[in-house]
């Protein structure tokens, strides 16, 4: 495998047919129901046979499924790598994000590829990555696992577009480990299938090269309790040392892909760890062992160097009368038996004492090669805090300070996400950071990623499951203040502070890994000015006071919550049963958080609304809000001919300030802030707008209003800019978008520039979204011919579709174009390194962005610079968010201009 690893420069070659996506975008126009094999592909890429393929569906489709009934080549979906301990599993299942692929979709995609010619295809099948791990003396309970989910035979979701005809016997899975080797009859007897062995460090580094390039936020440095997530630069990534703690431990020097070096290793290990502390403790797990280790002192079992000199430091060599002299030095003395000591202390010390040992051991073979980064895996790590931070203190210590240790979050699965890599079928190399999103199942802060039992196959198990859990009495509380860290610094640890443990069942370390959801149509926003320097969240939730405060606000609208979802689907039994499983899980989560911040990944506010998301629509609440948004987009409707008229009366600059103080009044209606949602029991939406307007004083907290208003308008000698696209970030159903947005964006197309409305793809509270603005359009557009024509002339209004549809959708209106796209996400926040491929194209002919509502513009974005002119709007539903951010108050308004900025030099 190295050698093929080696073998990469036409990675940037990858063109047409030679692809691992069925659903090549290019090739679609001409897919005939019979394709041939005879594309050009490069070697060591994936090697389908299209021969006697059919198209199955609609033609018309863009994205048909499309049959290999010849592809003998099963696209596997599993790898395993079977260690001395664990075994691990990397599976991936495919599963397209989809939204309905409607006519406006498609007309969108037809108008955007037309102006920018070159799409790229998709290497990658969209899917999702998923790691578990088992113990490899219980082999048959993982065999149980493989077989139930049907992973060796590509999934019990078994797509339609495999062969089908293989049997189990042509069956072979990726295996790593030596396990691969000493139990190949084992798997080959039970499941029937084959292994095929990669050499486990060529794994390893393939895997950890994978992580280190393809995840934002795979590494991160564990000093004093405190993780602290790493950017990696690709261009500087090597060489490093690599050192992996599993039962022994390997130290490799990486020197690129596939190029390393095993140069040395150790036998005291994770299994020394686990193996001479159950003979001392009795314990029955790890994971217990190291939970005793939390409990422990280990200067009633270790030699300090203050029992040596008497209480005294040994200042001359630095070394403090805390510092360990002789690892279990202590238990010599010969009245003492082995029950005379406490398990908690001997875990602590022989923790302390691998550790320490692996800490030394790398530096040293970081010295011996002059490298200056570490990074560790394994599963001996388990997110321990502890572990981390004594490893650190060694590294720190010995190097002083010129080397330093990183952690990686998926330690333990190098090998077996190596082993899957080594398919050279799935193209995962060229994913992106931003085309993967790493989601955390309802599970996660349960189970801490280990899998008991058998797997919760569908949503009833997962709900029963939810209620077994709770009635079991284990605690799900609100959020609890965390604890603050608890190691001190120069050679002596205190004892460590022992974690909260009420939610995880093996309650001892954190250890929590999402699902990676391989969405390959995510690109980074390209008008970003920086998409490096890019930081989407505002708010920095590494500061505790912030984290708590943000936890408890959605930790108290969780009622408000559960009670809208639950009446979205009814009322019914089956939807209380759900809102009550998801109001526990999703406390989970947020205790799971509070007690450790940095548990799923770097957190930013954005994330944690995400979550919120993400756990409703997993148990199947597709959209809460659904019935508000619906009454507020009639009310809305219904006063707009009425709010038209009153503008149309205007001279042009009063009209462009009643405009911008429309979308900021409009903004009020926003049902995920507390504040907001008391006011609509005092009134009617309609009231509320009319309240929201008139107290729009100028000068608004930012008000930038008068340069936009140069800048449209122009004045004295400077012209009135005109622009071509603008792209309109939307928020809120009913008035926000109704009221406020959509008679801006009739301004800009009464002056000349296209408009493109930009709306989420999924639900988030009551934001609407892409799919629902085209109805929105068609109702406005029937008391406005400005909005109808030009949604005629953007495809938006259906029945105008068909007078267009042959002659690839030119402009047949003399009117500018109003258009729809999805922004790709399902948040109120929008991360703009990860946007739909539709928007991303959009963006290209675009010279002014328009952001509006509080998700989109202050707590993400509000920093976000751009190449063209950007305005950010906004109503700041939050006094402490006033305050911090703008030295404000709550409903305070923010207007801010900002003109374009040059794209920096080395983008
Ligand atoms: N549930 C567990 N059971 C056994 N060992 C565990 C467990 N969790 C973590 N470990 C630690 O992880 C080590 C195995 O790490 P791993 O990276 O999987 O190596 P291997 O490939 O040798 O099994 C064990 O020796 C032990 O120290
Ligand atoms: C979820 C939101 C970002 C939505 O705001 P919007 O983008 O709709 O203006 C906002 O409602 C919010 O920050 N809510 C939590 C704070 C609060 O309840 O005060
Ligand atoms: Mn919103």
């Amino acid at each position: 495998m190295a050698s093929d690893l080696d073998n990469n420069d036409h990675d940037h070659e990858y063109g047409e047919g030679e692809t691992f996506n069925l659903i090549n975008k290019e090739e679609e126009k001409e897919m005939p129901s019979t394709a041939t094999n005879s594309m050009h592909r490069s070697s060591s890429r994936p090697q389908l046979d299209l021969s006697r393929a059919a198209i199955q569906g609609d033609f018309e489709d863009r994205n048909p499924i499309i049959l290999l009934p010849n592809q003998s080549d099963d696209i596997s979906h599993l790898a395993l790598d079977i260690g001395g301990s664990l075994i691990k599993l990397v599976y991936f299942s495919r599963h397209e994000e989809h939204s309905p692929d409607d006519k406006r979709k498609r007309s969108m995609k037809k108008r955007f590829e037309i102006s920018n010619g070159n799409r790229r295809s998709y290497p990658v099948l969209g899917g999702r990555l998923h790691f578990v791990k088992f113990e490899t003396r219980k082999l048959n309970e993982c065999l149980d696992f493989i077989s139930s989910k049907q992973l060796h035979r590509g999934g019990s979701d078994s797509p339609s577009w495999r062969s089908g005809s293989s049997s189990d016997e042509d069956i072979v899975i990726k295996a790593t480990g030596g396990g691969a080797y000493k139990f190949a009859d084992v798997l080959k007897e039970r499941l029937g299938v084959s292994l095929d062995k990669e050499d486990e460090m060529d794994c390893l580094v393939a895997g950890a090269n994978f992580l280190l390039k393809a995840i934002r936020h795979e590494a991160f440095t564990h000093k004093d309790g405190q993780k602290e997530f790493v950017q990696i630069d690709h261009n500087d990534l090597f060489p490093y040392l690599l050192v992996n703690i599993g039962s022994g431990v390997s130290i490799i020097k990486v020197d690129g892909d596939g190029k390393f070096e095993r140069v040395s290793g150790t036998n005291v290990g994770g299994g020394t760890f686990w193996g001479l502390g159950r003979l001392l403790t009795k314990c029955k797990s790890f994971d217990e062992l190291l939970e005793l280790s939390q409990h422990g002192d280990n200067s009633n079992v270790d030699m300090l160097v203050g029992d040596i000199y008497g209480g005294m430091d040994y200042s001359k060599f630095g070394l403090s009368a805390s510092t360990i002299a002789s690892s279990f030095g202590k238990t010599t003395s010969e009245s003492k038996e082995l029950s005379d000591y406490r398990p908690e202390d001997i875990s602590l010390s022989l923790l302390r004492m691998i550790s320490y040992n692996i800490g030394q051991i790398s530096y040293l073979n970081a010295l011996r090669y002059g490298l200056k980064k570490i990074f560790f895996g394994g599963f001996f790590i388990r997110g321990h805090a502890y572990t981390m931070d004594t490893i650190s203190f060694a590294v720190h210590f010995w190097s002083k300070g010129q080397a330093q240790a990183m952690f990686l979050r998926h330690e333990g699965f190098l090998g077996a996400l190596g082993a899957f890599m080594s398919y050279e079928k799935h193209g995962l190399d060229y994913l992106r950071a931003h085309q993967l999103v790493e989601r955390f199942p309802m599970g996660a802060p349960y189970v801490g990623g280990s899998i008991h039992g058998p797997p919760l196959v569908n949503l009833n198990e997962k709900i029963s499951w939810m209620e077994k859990f709770v009635q079991k009495g284990t605690q799900i509380t609100a959020p609890v203040p965390m604890a603050p860290p608890g190691t001190t610094g120069m050679g002596g640890f205190e004892r460590p502070s022992s974690r909260g443990n009420i939610l995880r069942s093996d309650s001892s370390a954190s250890f929590s890994l999402g699902v990676l959801h391989l969405v390959p149509t995510l690109e980074v926003f390209p008008l970003l000015a920086d998409p490096k320097m890019y930081e989407p969240n505002t708010i920095d939730l590494s500061d505790h006071g912030e984290l708590e405060y943000w936890l408890t606000v959605l930790s108290e609208h969780l009622p408000d919550l559960v009670d809208k979802a639950v009446a979205s689907e009814g009322g019914t039994d089956d939807a209380k049963r759900r809102g009550d499983a998801f109001a526990h899980a999703f406390s989970a989560h947020l205790a799971r958080l509070m007690e450790e911040p940095a548990a799923y990944g770097k957190l930013g506010l954005a994330n944690l609304l995400e979550l919120r998301e993400e756990c409703l629509r997993e148990f199947q609440f597709m959209d809460a809000y659904i019935t508000i948004k619906q009454r507020e987009n009639e009310a809305s409707l219904a006063v707009l001919p009425d709010l038209l008229m009153e503008l149309d009366s205007m001279n042009e600059e009063d009209r462009l300030l009643a405009l911008i103080e429309g979308v900021l009044a409009a903004n009020i209606f926003d049902w995920g802030s507390r504040a907001c949602v008391d006011l609509y029991h005092k009134g009617t939406i309609i009231e509320i707008y009319r309240m929201s307007r008139k107290k729009m004083q100028r000068p608004w907290r930012v008000d930038d209003f008068d340069i936009f208003k140069k800048r449209i308008l122009g004045s004295g000698d400077d012209k009135a800019q005109q622009y071509k696209r603008a792209l309109l970030f939307v928020d809120n159903s009913g008035a926000d978008v109704v009221l406020g947005m959509l008679p801006l964006a009739r301004e800009l197309l009464r002056r000349g520039t296209e408009v493109v409305l930009v709306a989420n793809s999924l639900p988030a509270i009551n934001d609407v979204t892409a799919n629902e603005l085209p109805e929105i359009v068609a109702e406005a557009a029937k008391h406005c011919d400005i909005i109808r024509k030009a949604a005629e002339a953007g495809g938006l209004l259906l029945d105008a579709m068909v007078s267009i549809k042959d002659d690839g959708l030119k402009n047949h209106s003399a009117s500018v174009a109003l258009m729809v796209v999805e922004n790709g996400c399902g948040s109120p926040c929008l991360d703009l390194r990860q946007v739909s491929s539709d928007l991303a194209a959009a963006a290209k002919d675009a010279d002014l962005i328009i952001l509006e509502g509080m998700g989109r513009s202050l707590h993400t974005n509000l920093n976000a610079q751009f190449r063209c002119d950007a305005l950010k709007l906004a109503m700041v539903k939050n006094q402490r968010l006033a305050e911090k951010l703008f030295n404000g108050n709550i409903y305070d308004s923010i207007c801010r201009f900002e003109p374009g900025k040059e794209p920096s030099a080395d983008n």
